[in-house]
């Protein structure tokens, strides 16, 4: 006889081999293997009214602009809350949990969305990071926008991280005497020169912020300012001023990079000795720390060693900051360096603006694909950046090539997309988030309706990573979520994932093995739940949980039922850190 069951424990050796995890080995439930104990217990939870006293509902404040339609009217006592924004909150609900869009979303913020309204409107649409670009603003500008995010998650239950990106040392032209933009024509002459001039710049004359700039260029060397948006040719050369001609005209906006090209390759002499972090970018390291952000973007990185140095520096700085450095890949030089780069990273972002800067454009979609994988098989979360929906920056819709770029970068499951210039000074920031998500949702469900995407199977994970038996825990528990269960009659599927995490790495393994269901994961600080808010698949939450299983689950299944985010009968797979196990768990 079968008895009647609630909650099952699967729990595994350590010696257990992943192989046995096969979803057909749980098409039934109880299902005795030799090498996986499956312990068959009384129901792990009391009834949920025996706990009910033990639970407090998020402060009413949080939840102002949120209605739950089925919470039931609990007493308030004890525990922290687990704090849950309207964004997620709406996303879980719109089609059950397993739609819950998978993609997380970066926003660069700017003059166009630093206000507190436009920041809780991007919050609302669902940006997770928000981004601050330090080649641009002081640091007063940017301490609003970081309050401002601060103030949004602390009074909306938002998890809104900030990633700040350095300014690096690329070479780029002055600022245009104060000027907005500048046109230049077909043919024109132009002296580019390492003088600067203040306000008063004379007519068709650019100064340039890198000092060795005369001695690198020769005649005839290619110009190109943002990387092709305009075109000079070098004509003389006098003293400290370059004399060029204009073979591809446009328009000149303050600050725009410049690159030299001379026979179809990149010039790199004197300019690829430039520091990575230059001094202006500690001073706003420094910032970073002291303003407590989450992320440090590196930029124009070119090996592993100014990142093992900065996560130093971070460290005896401000040993108790959880400060993730994310390296950006842009520079032709990293190229040669992309595995070591990525290993010593805590993330890398795929930086297509200055990469195609950099290398030929036609090979920046395979170098993209090539990241993507490389951060997967290291399990470091990787997001991709740049002109996802430039056309946005002044339209109301996205051209369809865009919206197909979109798509791809969801179909190759990276963690995240982000929003440069339509959310930092765009005229449509708030559609351009809408685009994104409406295409990440369609898509992502697309490829779970006919697996479009490459495998299953997660890469192996790289040798140089050891992911131990959390990580085949992880991957054990993200192949179980495919079986379906037969529970008193009914087959049921995995409703989610939870896993309880004290530093966020084993939700972070769990996301790599990319499950077809969301994951709630649980983290005792903001910070480890504002750091998990970049990677995919993972809706994190903050709770102050135990070393006891069956309190914590109870805790969390009251919490999530009373706001309406799970049921009664759903299935939800279960893992710790604290424990050495899978349980799959129907929800009393
Ligand atoms: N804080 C800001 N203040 C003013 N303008 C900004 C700000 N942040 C971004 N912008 C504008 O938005 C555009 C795109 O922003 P973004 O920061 O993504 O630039 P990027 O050139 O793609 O990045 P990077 O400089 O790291 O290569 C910028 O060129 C700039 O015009
Ligand atoms: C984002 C960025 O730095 C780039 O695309 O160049
Ligand atoms: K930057
Ligand atoms: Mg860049």
């Amino acid at each position: 006889m079968t008895p009647s069951i609630t909650s099952q424990s699967l729990r595994l050796s350590s010696s257990f081999s992943i192989a046995a995890l096969q979803p057909h080995t749980f098409s039934k439930i109880p299902l005795p293997k030799s090498h996986l104990r499956v312990s068959r217990q009384a129901p792990l939870f009391k009834p949920i009214s025996a706990v009910q006293s033990n639970v407090l509902l998020p402060d009413a404040s949080k939840t102002a602009t949120f209605q739950p339609s089925n919470a039931p009217h609990l007493t308030a006592v004890n525990t922290e809350a687990m704090e849950v924004d309207r964004a997620t909150e709406v996303e879980l609900k719109e089609n059950g949990s397993r739609s819950k869009r998978r993609t997380k979303i970066v926003c660069t913020i700017g003059p166009r969305t630093c206000g507190f309204d436009e920041l809780e409107a991007l919050a609302v649409g669902g940006m997770n990071v928000a981004r601050i670009n330090m080649c641009h603003g002081t640091h007063e500008w940017n301490r609003k926008v970081i309050e401002h995010v601060r103030r949004l998650n602390e009074e909306r239950g938002f998890a809104i991280a900030i990633m700040m990106d350095t300014q690096g040392s690329e070479i780029h032209m002055g600022d245009l005497g104060g000027a907005t933009s500048s046109k230049a024509e077909d043919g024109e002459i132009w002296t580019f020169t390492v003088r600067s001039f203040g306000s008063n710049c004379p007519e068709r004359t650019i100064s340039v912020n890198y000092d060795g700039f005369a001695e690198d260029i020769k005649v005839g060397d290619e110009l190109l300012v943002d990387g092709g948006m305009v075109r000079f040719v070098v004509t003389e050369k006098i003293g400290p001023d370059v004399i060029c001609c204009c073979t591809d005209p446009g328009l000149l906006l303050p600050r725009a990079n410049l690159t030299f090209w001379r026979n179809g390759s990149l010039v790199q002499e004197h300019n690829a000795m430039l520091p990575t972090i230059s001094s202006k970018d500690w001073l706003d390291i420094d910032y970073g720390i002291a303003e407590g952000v989450d992320f440090i973007a590196v930029s124009f990185v070119k090996s592993a060693e100014v990142i093992k140095h900065l996560k130093s520096y971070i460290a005896s700085r401000s040993p108790a900051s959880n400060i993730a450095v994310i390296a950006k890949i842009e520079s032709i030089d990293s190229l040669k360096n992309l595995n070591e780069i990525i290993l010593a990273s805590d993330g890398a972002m795929v930086a297509r603006g200055d990469l195609g800067a950099q290398v030929p454009l036609e090979q920046v979609p395979s170098i993209q694909e090539k990241i993507v994988q490389l951060c997967r098989q290291l399990n470091k979360p990787v997001i991709v950046a740049s002109q996802l929906l430039e056309s946005m920056i002044e339209y109301p819709i996205p051209t369809r090539a865009e919206v197909a770029d979109v798509s791809e970068v969801v179909r190759q499951q990276a963690d995240a997309l982000m929003l440069s210039g339509e959310s930092a000074m765009g005229q449509f920031p708030d559609k351009a988030l809408a685009v994104l998500r409406s295409v990440s949702l369609r898509i992502e469900k697309w490829c779970r309706e006919g697996k479009q995407h490459a495998t299953f199977e997660p890469p192996p994970i790289s040798s140089s990573v050891s992911a131990g038996i959390p990580g085949e825990i992880c991957n054990g528990a993200a192949k179980i979520v495919t079986s379906v269960f037969e529970l008193s009659a009914n087959k049921l599927k995995a409703s989610a994932l939870f896993v309880y995490t004290k530093t966020g790495q084993m939700a972070s393994l769990l996301s790599r093995s990319r499950p077809d269901c969301p994951i709630f994961a649980f983290a005792p600080t903001s910070s480890v739940r504002r750091r998990l808010n970049l990677q995919w698949g993972l809706v994190p939450f903050c709770l102050n949980f135990s070393d006891d299983m069956e309190s914590n689950l109870n805790q969390t299944f009251s919490l999530l039922k009373a706001r309406g985010l799970i049921k009664s009968g759903d299935l939800i797979i279960v893992v710790s850190d604290m424990l050495q196990s899978i349980q799959v768990i129907n929800v009393p």
